[in-house]
């Protein structure tokens, strides 16, 4: 067996907020594909969610949840890699979930900037997920100078795309999306599905993504020094309601910048840089596209965590006029919830104006248990949230403390 064949395979799952990658990998977990796999999910927001929705599998699950992906956890994506690289003959691959937010150029680099991850792993793909009725006003979406367009990236560095969700859309919107995703990324296969759901051997070991390719659209892709030219804008700042800060985070105020470091909102391109492009779909690949990687901080995240129980009328009244109301701005939303009368754990999803309600009883998590704190969970995502509004108008909905 060739050294390469000995690697075990990552595959990397990205896509924007609520595109359907944790359906793709609880379909994937759930498939009789004899493969032991582990899971290493990121999650944007202020509160872990998606923990309670991955099924529970005999995979292995693990979160980071103190930041995104792209940015102020990739340490502790190397580290997890590394622990899970030490039991390699057990493990026949590695999926990795970003957060809808994520750049993958950053995770991609990973693979090829740290000698006992190059060393261990090899990328297999990456796989993007595409919401192929709300995908078109993200891609449209005009940042601020500077700020990628994450949904842009995304499709940008697919090395092939499960457009998903198509019981939501004509033919005709169909066929404009393929062609749209054509115009970013020209030679990408485009796997067309609902729920996520493809054909395994299309998905998994198919040694799809190729370095050379980037490269050579790219060729400074793997130069780390020029990664730090990115700017570390992440979601709300340092100490702003909905920035979560955890023992990583190295972003205050006194922050001492380093000889490496040209974080700073004024900085000014050097001469080496071509940035012309980032804003333009078709140079979304190439030069510096990834390397000036600012989040908008428009968009933010609001998390609710309160206890005691629902009352369900209001609770549907709540959050269907919400998304009504707030649907273009509300990205994102779901939530684990008590339901006054009910032992069931009730979960809703929310993607714009869409909203799904399930309960333990249909396969979403586990029933509370006899004695269990009955704790709400709520994350929203979205632009010019409220905060003191939302967590209101929640509470309102609750009837027994
Ligand atoms: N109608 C429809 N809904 C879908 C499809 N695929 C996924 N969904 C729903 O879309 C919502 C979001 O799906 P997720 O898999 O959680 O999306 P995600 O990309 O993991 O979301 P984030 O992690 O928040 O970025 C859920 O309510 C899913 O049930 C589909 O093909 N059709």
């Amino acid at each position: 067996m060739s050294q390469e064949a000995k690697k075990i395979p990552i595959t990397v799952i990205t896509g924007f907020l609520g595109a359907g990658k944790t359906t793709l990998v609880n379909y994937i977990l759930n498939e009789k594909h004899g493969k032991k796999i582990a899971v290493i999910e990121n999650e944007f927001g202020e509160i872990g969610i998606d923990d309670g929705l991955v099924m529970e599998t005999k995979e292995e699950i693990f979160e980071m949840n103190n930041g995104c992906i792209c940015c102020t956890v990739r340490g502790d994506l190397i580290r997890i890699l590394n622990k899970l690289l030490k039991r390699r003959g057990k493990l026949d691959a590695i999926m990795i979930e970003t957060t809808g937010l994520a750049n993958p150029a950053p995770v991609i680099q990973t693979f090829f900037v740290d000698e006992d991850i190059k060393e261990a792993c090899v990328l297999d793909a990456v796989l993007t997920v595409v919401d192929t009725k709300h995908i078109t006003q993200h891609l449209d979406e005009v940042k601020p100078d500077g700020v990628v367009n994450e949904a842009v990236q995304q499709v940008a560095f697919a090395d092939k795309i499960l457009l998903n969700k198509l019981d939501l859309v004509t033919d005709d919107q169909k066929l404009e999306v393929s062609k749209r995703i054509k115009g970013i990324n020209k030679g990408v296969e485009i796997l067309e599905c609902i729920q996520s759901r493809v054909d395994l051997d299309k998905l998994l070991g198919i040694n799809a993504f190729s370095l050379d390719k980037l490269l050579a659209e790219d060729p400074d892709f793997l130069d780390e020094g020029k990664d730090h030219h990115h700017h570390h804008d992440h979601g709300p700042a340092h100490g702003q309601p909905g920035h979560a800060c955890d023992a990583h985070c190295h972003e205050n105020k006194d922050h001492a910048c380093d000889s490496h470091c040209h974080e700073s909102k004024d900085h000014a391109c050097d001469d080496h840089c071509h940035d012309h492009g980032h804003h333009d779909e078709h140079h979304a690949h190439g030069h510096h596209g990834h390397l000036h990687h600012k989040h908008d901080d428009r968009v933010t995240s609001v998390g609710i965590q309160m206890e005691g129980s629902c009352d369900m009328a209001k609770l549907n009244e709540w959050l269907s006029k919400l998304l009504q109301e707030r649907g273009p701005d509300l990205f994102r939303s779901k939530g684990i919830l008590s339901v006054a009368g009910s032992n069931d754990k009730h979960v809703f999803q929310g993607v714009h104006m869409l909203l799904q309600f399930s309960t333990s009883s249909e396969g979403a998590g586990r029933p509370w248990l006899e004695g269990e704190k009955r704790l709400n969970k709520i994350v929203f995502i979205g632009k010019n949230l409220n905060r003191e509004e939302l967590t209101a108008s929640f509470k309102a909905c609750i009837v027994q403390a």
